[in-house]
Protein backbone atom coordinates (compact mmCIF):
# COMPACT_ATOMS: atom_id res chain seq x y z
CA UNK A 1 0.00 0.00 0.00
CA UNK A 2 1.46 3.33 -1.28
CA UNK A 3 2.56 6.21 1.81
CA UNK A 4 1.99 9.81 2.09
CA UNK A 5 5.55 9.67 3.20
CA UNK A 6 7.68 10.15 -0.03
CA UNK A 7 5.42 13.00 -1.68
CA UNK A 8 7.00 16.33 -1.30
CA UNK A 9 4.43 18.50 0.64
CA UNK A 10 2.23 15.92 1.64
CA UNK A 11 0.58 16.21 4.76
CA UNK A 12 0.95 13.05 7.16
CA UNK A 13 -1.76 10.87 6.76
CA UNK A 14 -3.47 7.70 8.80
CA UNK A 15 -2.00 4.31 8.12
CA UNK A 16 -3.98 2.77 5.20
CA UNK A 17 -7.03 1.40 5.97
CA UNK A 18 -7.14 -2.18 6.28
CA UNK A 19 -9.83 -5.04 5.43
CA UNK A 20 -12.81 -2.27 6.93
CA UNK A 21 -15.26 -3.89 9.18
CA UNK A 22 -17.56 -1.37 7.57
CA UNK A 23 -17.93 0.22 4.23
CA UNK A 24 -15.20 3.11 3.73
CA UNK A 25 -17.05 6.90 3.13
CA UNK A 26 -15.48 9.37 0.14
CA UNK A 27 -17.20 12.40 0.15
CA UNK A 28 -15.87 13.63 -3.26
CA UNK A 29 -16.45 17.20 -5.48
CA UNK A 30 -15.37 19.51 -2.43
CA UNK A 31 -14.76 22.74 -3.56
CA UNK A 32 -17.02 25.12 -1.38
CA UNK A 33 -14.97 26.23 1.36
CA UNK A 34 -17.58 27.61 3.62
CA UNK A 35 -18.52 24.03 3.94
CA UNK A 36 -15.83 21.63 3.92
CA UNK A 37 -15.21 22.02 7.42
CA UNK A 38 -18.60 20.91 8.37
CA UNK A 39 -18.37 18.43 5.39
CA UNK A 40 -14.72 17.15 7.37
CA UNK A 41 -16.29 16.95 10.61
CA UNK A 42 -18.58 14.39 9.60
CA UNK A 43 -15.09 12.14 10.07
CA UNK A 44 -15.33 10.77 6.58
CA UNK A 45 -12.58 8.15 5.43
CA UNK A 46 -11.48 10.40 2.63
CA UNK A 47 -11.88 13.73 1.12
CA UNK A 48 -12.12 14.08 -2.88
CA UNK A 49 -10.83 17.56 -4.73
CA UNK A 50 -11.95 17.28 -8.34
CA UNK A 51 -8.92 19.01 -10.63
CA UNK A 52 -10.49 18.45 -13.86
CA UNK A 53 -10.73 21.40 -15.45
CA UNK A 54 -14.28 20.72 -17.40
CA UNK A 55 -16.04 19.79 -14.20
CA UNK A 56 -18.63 21.72 -12.18
CA UNK A 57 -16.90 20.21 -9.22
CA UNK A 58 -12.98 21.90 -10.66
CA UNK A 59 -11.38 23.19 -7.49
CA UNK A 60 -9.58 26.19 -10.00
CA UNK A 61 -8.81 29.17 -7.70
CA UNK A 62 -11.72 28.17 -5.38
CA UNK A 63 -10.24 26.41 -2.39
CA UNK A 64 -6.85 27.91 -1.04
CA UNK A 65 -4.65 24.87 -0.38
CA UNK A 66 -3.89 26.06 2.88
CA UNK A 67 -7.58 24.68 3.96
CA UNK A 68 -7.03 21.38 2.31
CA UNK A 69 -3.43 21.53 4.01
CA UNK A 70 -5.03 22.04 7.49
CA UNK A 71 -7.72 19.33 7.19
CA UNK A 72 -7.51 16.60 10.12
CA UNK A 73 -4.94 13.96 9.61
CA UNK A 74 -7.50 11.18 9.67
CA UNK A 75 -8.71 12.18 6.38
CA UNK A 76 -6.68 11.02 3.12
CA UNK A 77 -6.97 13.73 0.51
CA UNK A 78 -8.07 13.03 -2.60
CA UNK A 79 -6.83 14.21 -5.75
CA UNK A 80 -9.04 13.72 -8.83
CA UNK A 81 -7.53 13.98 -11.98
CA UNK A 82 -8.98 13.36 -15.76
CA UNK A 83 -6.37 12.13 -18.32
CA UNK A 84 -3.70 14.87 -17.01
CA UNK A 85 0.31 14.53 -17.16
CA UNK A 86 1.73 12.62 -13.81
CA UNK A 87 4.15 15.89 -13.87
CA UNK A 88 0.99 18.22 -13.25
CA UNK A 89 -0.57 15.23 -10.98
CA UNK A 90 2.27 15.76 -8.95
CA UNK A 91 2.77 19.52 -8.99
CA UNK A 92 -0.71 19.55 -7.55
CA UNK A 93 -0.65 17.17 -5.04
CA UNK A 94 2.22 18.87 -3.48
CA UNK A 95 0.85 22.60 -3.46
CA UNK A 96 -2.61 20.83 -1.79
CA UNK A 97 -0.63 18.34 0.41
CA UNK A 98 -2.84 16.05 -0.89
CA UNK A 99 -1.72 11.69 -0.25
CA UNK A 100 -3.44 10.15 -2.69
CA UNK A 101 -5.20 10.64 -6.34
CA UNK A 102 -8.34 9.13 -8.50
CA UNK A 103 -7.62 8.76 -11.85
CA UNK A 104 -10.80 9.27 -13.77
CA UNK A 105 -9.80 9.35 -17.28
CA UNK A 106 -8.06 6.55 -19.52
CA UNK A 107 -4.73 6.53 -17.45
CA UNK A 108 -2.56 3.46 -18.31
CA UNK A 109 -0.34 1.48 -15.88
CA UNK A 110 2.48 2.91 -16.64
CA UNK A 111 1.06 5.94 -15.20
CA UNK A 112 -0.62 4.52 -12.05
CA UNK A 113 3.30 2.81 -11.62
CA UNK A 114 4.76 6.42 -11.59
CA UNK A 115 2.14 7.78 -9.01
CA UNK A 116 2.34 4.49 -6.76
CA UNK A 117 6.09 4.63 -6.92
CA UNK A 118 5.73 8.60 -5.95
CA UNK A 119 4.04 7.60 -2.50
CA UNK A 120 0.98 8.37 -3.37
CA UNK A 121 -2.21 6.12 -2.53
CA UNK A 122 -3.52 5.25 -6.34
CA UNK A 123 -7.11 4.72 -6.58
CA UNK A 124 -7.90 3.78 -10.49
CA UNK A 125 -11.53 4.55 -11.88
CA UNK A 126 -13.34 2.90 -14.45
CA UNK A 127 -16.73 3.20 -15.88
CA UNK A 128 -19.01 0.62 -15.76
CA UNK A 129 -21.72 0.28 -18.97
CA UNK A 130 -23.84 -2.92 -19.83
CA UNK A 131 -21.07 -5.20 -18.57
CA UNK A 132 -17.30 -4.89 -17.31
CA UNK A 133 -14.61 -6.76 -18.74
CA UNK A 134 -12.45 -7.86 -15.31
CA UNK A 135 -9.70 -9.46 -16.98
CA UNK A 136 -8.85 -5.81 -18.92
CA UNK A 137 -8.36 -4.78 -15.23
CA UNK A 138 -5.18 -7.33 -14.61
CA UNK A 139 -2.38 -4.80 -15.55
CA UNK A 140 -3.75 -2.09 -13.23
CA UNK A 141 -3.54 -4.38 -9.89
CA UNK A 142 0.00 -3.85 -8.95
CA UNK A 143 -0.02 -0.21 -8.52
CA UNK A 144 -3.38 0.34 -7.14
CA UNK A 145 -4.45 0.57 -3.87
CA UNK A 146 -8.20 0.68 -4.77
CA UNK A 147 -10.07 0.57 -8.19
CA UNK A 148 -13.11 2.45 -8.46
CA UNK A 149 -16.30 1.63 -10.57
CA UNK A 150 -18.44 4.31 -11.61
CA UNK A 151 -21.49 4.68 -14.13
CA UNK A 152 -20.73 5.27 -17.28
CA UNK A 153 -21.89 8.47 -19.32
CA UNK A 154 -21.99 11.75 -20.80
CA UNK A 155 -19.10 12.76 -18.70
CA UNK A 156 -15.74 11.18 -16.99
CA UNK A 157 -17.50 11.24 -13.81
CA UNK A 158 -20.29 12.96 -11.86
CA UNK A 159 -23.08 11.66 -13.99
CA UNK A 160 -25.23 11.11 -10.83
CA UNK A 161 -26.42 7.89 -12.19
CA UNK A 162 -26.44 4.32 -11.00
CA UNK A 163 -25.50 1.25 -12.85
CA UNK A 164 -26.07 -2.82 -11.96
CA UNK A 165 -24.34 -3.61 -9.24
CA UNK A 166 -25.37 -7.41 -9.89
CA UNK A 167 -21.94 -7.34 -12.54
CA UNK A 168 -19.72 -6.75 -9.77
CA UNK A 169 -20.92 -10.00 -8.47
CA UNK A 170 -18.15 -12.04 -10.80
CA UNK A 171 -15.41 -9.39 -9.59
CA UNK A 172 -12.14 -11.43 -8.68
CA UNK A 173 -9.61 -9.42 -8.60
CA UNK A 174 -6.98 -8.71 -5.53
CA UNK A 175 -7.82 -4.95 -5.23
CA UNK A 176 -10.54 -3.60 -3.14
CA UNK A 177 -13.00 -1.18 -4.57
CA UNK A 178 -14.94 2.15 -4.00
CA UNK A 179 -18.66 1.86 -5.36
CA UNK A 180 -19.63 5.22 -7.10
CA UNK A 181 -22.41 7.01 -9.61
CA UNK A 182 -25.42 8.40 -8.51
CA UNK A 183 -25.58 7.06 -4.87
CA UNK A 184 -28.00 8.79 -2.64
CA UNK A 185 -29.22 8.59 1.09
CA UNK A 186 -32.07 6.56 -0.37
CA UNK A 187 -29.24 3.74 -0.88
CA UNK A 188 -27.92 3.84 2.74
CA UNK A 189 -29.78 0.83 3.66
CA UNK A 190 -28.89 -1.32 0.82
CA UNK A 191 -25.49 -0.35 0.71
CA UNK A 192 -24.71 -1.30 4.22
CA UNK A 193 -25.84 -4.82 3.63
CA UNK A 194 -23.84 -5.30 -0.04
CA UNK A 195 -22.11 -8.34 0.39
CA UNK A 196 -19.94 -7.76 -3.39
CA UNK A 197 -16.66 -9.17 -3.19
CA UNK A 198 -14.00 -6.73 -3.45
CA UNK A 199 -16.64 -3.66 -1.75
CA UNK A 200 -14.39 -1.27 0.53
CA UNK A 201 -16.27 1.93 0.15
CA UNK A 202 -18.72 4.25 -1.39
CA UNK A 203 -18.28 7.57 -2.59
CA UNK A 204 -20.89 10.35 -2.38
CA UNK A 205 -20.97 13.00 -5.14
CA UNK A 206 -23.81 14.87 -6.69
CA UNK A 207 -26.67 13.06 -4.60
CA UNK A 208 -25.34 15.14 -1.60
CA UNK A 209 -24.99 18.37 -3.27
CA UNK A 210 -27.28 22.15 -3.50
CA UNK A 211 -25.14 22.91 -6.38
CA UNK A 212 -22.36 21.69 -8.23
CA UNK A 213 -19.36 21.23 -5.62
CA UNK A 214 -21.75 22.92 -2.65
CA UNK A 215 -22.07 19.86 -0.20
CA UNK A 216 -25.32 19.64 1.68
CA UNK A 217 -23.90 18.60 5.49
CA UNK A 218 -27.15 17.35 6.46
CA UNK A 219 -27.55 15.31 3.91
CA UNK A 220 -23.61 13.84 4.11
CA UNK A 221 -24.26 13.10 7.82
CA UNK A 222 -27.55 10.81 7.49
CA UNK A 223 -25.74 9.10 4.85
CA UNK A 224 -22.78 8.19 7.12
CA UNK A 225 -25.00 7.78 10.12
CA UNK A 226 -27.19 5.32 8.33
CA UNK A 227 -24.02 3.02 6.70
CA UNK A 228 -22.02 3.34 10.41
CA UNK A 229 -24.88 2.05 12.57
CA UNK A 230 -25.14 -0.44 10.04
CA UNK A 231 -21.97 -1.75 9.94
CA UNK A 232 -21.82 -1.30 13.44
CA UNK A 233 -24.39 -3.93 14.20
CA UNK A 234 -22.89 -6.41 11.79
CA UNK A 235 -19.68 -6.40 13.93
CA UNK A 236 -21.03 -6.97 16.99
O1 LIG B 1 -17.99 14.96 -10.15
C1 LIG B 1 -17.39 15.34 -11.15
O2 LIG B 1 -17.68 16.43 -11.69
C2 LIG B 1 -16.27 14.52 -11.74
C3 LIG B 1 -15.63 15.00 -12.84
C4 LIG B 1 -14.59 14.29 -13.41
C5 LIG B 1 -14.20 13.08 -12.87
C6 LIG B 1 -14.85 12.56 -11.76
C7 LIG B 1 -15.89 13.26 -11.18
N1 LIG B 1 -16.58 12.76 -10.09
C8 LIG B 1 -16.56 11.40 -9.69
O3 LIG B 1 -17.64 10.73 -10.30
C9 LIG B 1 -18.07 9.67 -9.48
C10 LIG B 1 -19.58 9.58 -9.47
O4 LIG B 1 -20.19 10.76 -9.08
P1 LIG B 1 -21.79 10.90 -8.97
O5 LIG B 1 -22.20 10.29 -7.67
O6 LIG B 1 -22.40 10.18 -10.11
O7 LIG B 1 -22.05 12.36 -9.00
C11 LIG B 1 -17.45 9.88 -8.13
O8 LIG B 1 -16.44 8.90 -7.98
C12 LIG B 1 -16.78 11.21 -8.20
O9 LIG B 1 -15.54 11.14 -7.55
Amino acid sequence: MALAAGVPGATSQPDAPAAPARLLVKVCGMRDAAALPGIAGLGPDFLGFIFAPKSPRFVGEMLAPELVRALPPTIWKVGVFVNETTENILATVQRFGLAAVQLHGHETPVQCEELNEAGLLVMKAFSVGEQVDFAALLPYVPYCDFFLFDTKGAAPGGNGAIFNWNLLKAYNLPVPYFLAGGLGVEHAAELASLHLPGLAGVDLNSRFETAPGVKDAARVGEMLKALRSKGDDESK
